[in-house]
């Protein structure tokens, strides 16, 4: 956004919207993205995304439990000892014999997790709060007394006894941790509920806040957003949001949210141009497109395509853009081969085409790129021919009183205006490079 026009949703010194102005990014494609039903990475391939990651600026790395397997602890080895700047975490269980694992990984900081709801204490581990304060506590100061990093963290708090929650976020505060964190495991919370837990626990910690949100019902961004307002510090994200079932916050369109709530810090923090690499690369490690409607990179994220869009993105792309492009090191398209364009999109195509037309011959040869839309989808190069037939037929003098004649047989008949589908290429649904 341009200082003459302010983004009216970034945030100002002192108002609610400065909490969301230094928040820290947990990566955890390598943890939860592994959980993810395609994903196999190889060493190489984890340490290719944990370079990206890094360059682009995440605070932290989280991989996998170094005791899910053996390959995962030497992967977890391996990227500790390549010297990023991202801290480096594992997750494991809340159990010693796997934070006696972890510590001797070389990783910055453990994340550990136990579930509270009923559902986990009942069908995963089987063990009652008193249990979980108990190993909680010898977990913690047992990390602690390696003087690396520590986060504690309850599964599926949504479905917790808030009562039960509170306590064991006060018990594990009162010992220092440096984060507890809250996860929407069956990804159920709205963003109303995230604020209200997010406050709540504000209120009875002194450590950071981190938030975890599975997109089950599709609020994973927002809720992530929302738990910023209410005083959480750290989301976790992953690459395309890849996890367990249909996954969590995804880095780029979370990226997406905060630009518009916190541009500055956002772009002097991460390395925005760099979102459409990493998505790539993981992509194509999983095997999957990116989809569409993906924020930013999705391929007509930046595609305008109505001639009341385009008119106005062309004299102002703030009408209909909140995010630029620019910033992410991607394009705007205007999509002008179709029934629903304008003159004013046909305009801008004949300035492209280096072609002098009248604006009333623009408003012609519209209306004649309209009528083959209506009968067919259109490519550029359906609407390049008509524009350039059209221009030879007003600027070469031997066709201009042709043109008249056939102006006056189409009062008379209106349908011999539409172009023969034979003189142009067949349609293809042009995909739009951004
Ligand atoms: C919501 C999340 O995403 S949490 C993170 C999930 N991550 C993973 O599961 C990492 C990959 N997992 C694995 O490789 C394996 O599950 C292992 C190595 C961790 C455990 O394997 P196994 O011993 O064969 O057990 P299995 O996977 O069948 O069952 C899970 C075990 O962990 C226990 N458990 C589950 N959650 C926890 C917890 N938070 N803290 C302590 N123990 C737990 C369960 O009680 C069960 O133990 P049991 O076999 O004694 O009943
Ligand atoms: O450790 C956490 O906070 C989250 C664990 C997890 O993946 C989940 O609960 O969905
Ligand atoms: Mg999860």
């Amino acid at each position: 956004m341009t200082a003459a026009n302010p983004n009216p949703y970034a945030a100002k010194p002192g108002d609610y919207l400065s909490n969301v102005s230094n928040f820290q990014l947990i990566d955890s494609t390598l943890r939860e993205g592994e959980q993810f039903a395609n994903s196999f990475f190889d060493t190489e391939k984890k340490i290719e995304i944990a370079r990206a990651l890094d360059d682009f600026g995440v605070d932290y790395i989280e991989l996998t439990s170094p005791v899910a397997s053996e390959q995962s602890k030497k992967d977890c080895e391996a990227i500790c000892k390549l010297g990023l700047k991202a801290k480096i975490l594992t997750h494991i269980r809340c159990h010693m014999d796997d934070a006696r694992v972890a510590v001797e990984t070389g990783v910055d900081g453990v994340d550990v997790v136990i579930g509270t709801s009923k559902f986990l204490r009942q069908y995963s581990h089987g063990k009652d709060m008193n249990y979980i304060a108990k190993s909680a506590v010898e977990v913690i100061e047992f990390v602690k007394s390696k003087g690396i990093e520590i986060r504690f963290s309850s599964e599926d708090s949504f479905r917790s006894d808030l009562v039960d929650l509170l306590n064991i976020y006060k018990t594990v505060d009162k010992i220092g941790v440096n984060r507890v964190g809250i996860a929407d495991t069956v990804g159920c919370a709205n963003p109303r509920q995230v604020y209200e837990l997010v406050r709540t626990l504000k209120s009875v910690v002194s450590c950071d806040i981190e938030c975890h949100f599975h997109n089950d019902t599709g609020c994973a961004i927002a809720n992530a957003y929302t738990a910023l307002e209410g005083g959480a510090r750290l989301i976790d994200v992953s690459v395309l949001g890849i996890g367990e079932r249909n996954g969590i916050t995804p880095l780029g369109g979370l990226m997406a949210r905060m630009i518009v709530a916190a541009p500055e810090y956002v772009k002097s923090k991460y390395k925005l141009h760099k979102i459409r690499d990493i998505e790539n690369l993981v992509a194509d490690a999983v095997e999957v497109n990116i989809p569409f409607n993906n924020p930013i990179t999705g391929f007509c994220a930046f595609t305008h395509k109505a001639g009341i869009h385009a008119k106005a993105i062309l004299a102002n792309p703030s009408t209909y853009e909140i995010l630029d492009p620019h910033d992410f090191g991607m394009k705007r398209y205007i999509h002008f081969a179709n029934r629903l364009t304008g003159w004013n999109a046909i305009k801008a195509r004949v300035d492209q085409l280096n072609l002098n037309l009248t604006d009333p011959q623009i408003k012609e040869v519209t209306a004649k790129i309209k009528k083959l839309g209506d009968v067919r989808a259109l490519n550029i190069d359906d609407v390049d021919s008509i524009i350039k037939n059209f221009h030879t037929e007003v600027t070469t003098p031997q066709l201009q009183s042709a043109r008249k004649n056939k102006q006056e047989d189409n009062d008379n008949d209106n349908d011999k205006d539409v172009p023969s589908l034979a003189s142009v290429p067949a349609a293809k649904r042009a995909k739009p490079t951004v």
